[in-house]
């Protein structure tokens, strides 16, 4: 954890970084970045015979990538060259996806499709004005995009001066791995470019900023704690999905708040797939030289052992919670000594049976929000445990937290009297918060995939 808040080691206090050994030697860097490399071209290579495998035999998995016009399923393919990649923009004999709008078969194979082109990219995003620009991160810049069918979509364009050989292979790790998912709580891929030095994604456009933003209320009026248990159960179901209903099993690796989306009614969905591991390896144990993450957010044992599981997201997700209970970030260079990490700070106070002090001061007291947020603290807790064995899985997170909410509900919304319209035990915020949104009917979906 040292070297993880070390600001040699980061580019800056949240931003995600990469680092080498314990001595940091240059000759060492250079073997581990090779081997680093080795091990993405590996799983890139892995991945494009899993993902061409399982588009010949599943047909719906295929269709999973989309594009938002409805009439045609324009996306770039993954080309059968002996790299797994493309590098041609034309209409050439690549592994193309064909949507078929009337049907519900879709080939697959070497098949015709139109790719997103420059021109229609530049065009859409208004030749990347800044009045279109939604975000940055270390891979480069987000812009709004409204294609030609009025369509909204977010336009990730890589930095030109990404020509670091690693950078590249995030781009094609975050196409790869997006291209194999289709989950309410994620973010969806729509296609991409890659095309001389630029490499463009383009995804699913989530427009309400990041639970960060909400959390340090730039955004919205504040988040209520039925709000961030709904947020905490979207982002357990995609979680659990990636881990256990995608073959292999994806590890995200960069679970944060800042790459949690929000959407207009206040549900999340999970993006930046940039780290992405795919555990195509059974074991699902991976040894690499090359750490990544984000300070703040990465397992220790994954930092002692190099060794990544599923349960270096399960850390990560312990972190979030905590995150979403204090609404402070996991590190807090202004606070005290003994505040400035966050998770130690909230669990040592809970552990002293104090865990209304650390409540974020935004929330409103309750007994049925105190009761929440203790429990959601003591799942973070076993989330953060040192010895990955003793975590929970991320389907055991999202069964707990169902229960928390059923619980909150209860005890916020006793048994209404046959004439009553609210209950007035919960401070419901009337203009915001409607029944249906408390009671979180939206996520109706994701809860049956998990409970099937
Ligand atoms: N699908 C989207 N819809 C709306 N806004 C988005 C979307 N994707 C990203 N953004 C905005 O852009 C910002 C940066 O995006 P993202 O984290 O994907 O980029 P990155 O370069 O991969 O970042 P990082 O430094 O975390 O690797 C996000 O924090 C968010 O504000």
């Amino acid at each position: 954890m040292k070297k993880a808040q070390s600001p040699h080691n980061q580019r800056n206090q949240f931003s995600n970084f990469h680092f080498e050994d314990e001595k940091n030697n240059k000759t060492k860097q250079q073997s581990g970045s090779r081997s680093a490399l080795k091990h993405m071209k590996a799983a890139v290579k892995k991945v494009f015979t899993v993902l061409f495998f399982r588009r010949k035999v599943n047909s719906k998995a295929a269709a999973s990538v989309i594009d938002p016009r409805r009439n045609s399923n324009r996306i770039r393919g993954v080309s059968s060259s002996t790299d797994g990649w493309s590098t041609d923009t034309k209409n050439s004999s690549k592994l193309k996806l064909s949507g078929s709008s009337g049907s519900s078969t879709t080939q697959i194979g070497v098949i015709e499709t139109t790719n997103f082109s420059y021109e229609e990219i530049s065009k859409a995003t208004e030749k990347f004005s800044q009045a279109n620009k939604i975000g940055e991160g270390a891979f480069g810049t987000v812009y709004r995009g409204r294609l030609g069918d009025g369509s909204l979509v977010a336009v990730k364009r890589a930095k030109k001066t990404v020509s670091d050989k690693l950078l590249a292979l995030e781009f094609k790790n975050e196409v790869l791995t997006l291209s194999m998912i289709e989950h309410l709580n994620l973010v969806r891929l729509y296609g991409y470019l890659e095309h001389g030095d630029e490499r463009i994604i383009l995804v699913e456009y989530v427009g309400n900023g990041t639970l960060r933003e909400h959390l340090d209320g730039t955004r919205g009026n504040g988040l209520e704690i039925a709000e961030r248990l709904d947020i905490a159960i979207d982002v357990a179901h995609a979680i659990t999905y990636l881990h256990t209903y995608t073959d292999p099993p994806i590890i995200h690796r960069d679970i944060k708040s800042l790459n949690i989306l929000i959407t207009e009614k206040l549900r999340a969905k999970v993006a930046d797939f940039g780290f992405a591991r795919l555990s195509a390896d059974p074991n699902a144990t991976h040894i690499s030289t090359q750490v990544k993450g984000t300070a703040g957010y990465l397992d220790p044992e994954y930092l002692k052992t190099y060794q990544l599981t599923e349960k270096s997201d399960v850390y990560s997700f312990g972190v979030l919670l905590v995150e979403l209970m204090t609404g402070r970030r996991p590190i807090e260079p202004t606070k005290p000594n003994n505040e400035r990490l966050t998770t130690r700070w909230a669990i040592q106070t809970l552990k002293r049976g104090e865990a209304i002090l650390v409540m974020d001061p935004r929330l409103r007291r309750s007994a049925a929000s105190t009761m929440a947020m203790e429990k959601i603290l003591k799942l973070a807790h076993e989330c953060l445990a040192p010895l990955r064995q003793s975590r929970p899985s991320m389907k055991k997170c999202a069964e707990v937290l169902w229960g928390i909410r059923k619980e909150f509900r209860e005890k916020a919304f006793p048994a209404p009297p046959s004439t009553s319209h609210y209950s007035d035990t919960f401070p419901v915020r009337d203009a915001k918060v409607t029944r249906q949104q408390t009671f979180g009917i939206e996520d109706g979906d994701s809860y049956k995939f998990i409970s099937a």
